[in-house]
């Protein structure tokens, strides 16, 4: 269940995919880190040949596509086998077709009114994007009176000192995050050090 595998993710690193051969090896190096899960995001034109690449070379990793912003964008994935995708926010023909489409899907959020826009289609787990800026954990917590059953992907501005604290919200299933997969780390392969941050990411102290 979707719920319970991003639980287990715990971070989600969002990554923009700068080539093919780099993307597979900082997906490798992430997994080698203890990570389960990567968002490749649709911002580049190398995303859809990186995401089906890492879903190749690593099988045991959940590859979700991320930015996907548009009906369109739904099924360009749907037809790269993408099993999860998400998006920084949504539209209604957005969140009509991901409810129509064989993936699941986890639309992106900024206030109650998407929330509830978001329910109305049948989805409860939602992105909070960009969460810190937004409000972060107080926001999180207001959050939680008015949509009990709805859970967050918080992403946007959250970094090593204080992804723990919105990990242990209630309402909170996993963190999106990039400090892990900065460009400077991806541009000069700093592999090891990509393993190290995701190693640390997933540990619970
Ligand atoms: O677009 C931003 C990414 O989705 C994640 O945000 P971040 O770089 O603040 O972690
Ligand atoms: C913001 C984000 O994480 C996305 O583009 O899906």
């Amino acid at each position: 269940m979707l719920e319970q595998k991003l639980a287990a993710s715990r971070v989600l690193p969002v990554v923009t995919a700068r080539d093919v051969d780099s993307t597979v090896a900082l997906a490798r190096a992430l997994e080698k880190g203890g990570m389960t899960a990567i968002e490749i995001t649709l911002r580049t034109p190398a995303a859809l040949d990186a995401i089906v690449a890492v879903r190749e070379e690593l099988p045991g990793l959940l590859v979700a596509a991320g930015t996907v912003n548009t009906p369109e964008e739904v099924a360009r994935v749907v037809d790269a086998g993408v099993e999860l995708a998400l998006s920084p926010g949504a539209t209604p023909a957005l969140l009509q077709a991901a409810a129509d489409a064989p993936l699941d899907f986890v639309p992106g959020v900024a206030s109650s009114s998407d929330i509830m826009q978001a329910q109305a289609h049948g989805f409860e787990l939602l992105k909070l994007f960009p969460a810190v800026t937004l409000g972060g954990k107080g926001m999180l917590k207001a959050l939680g009176g008015p949509f009990p059953d709805v859970k967050f992907c918080p992403t946007g501005g959250l970094n090593p000192d204080n992804f723990r604290d919105f990990l242990a919200l209630p309402n909170v299933v996993c963190c999106g995050g990039s400090w892990m997969v900065a460009s400077s780390l991806v541009d000069n392969g700093r592999w090891d050090e990509i393993e190290t941050l995701a190693r640390e990411a997933m540990s619970e102290q």
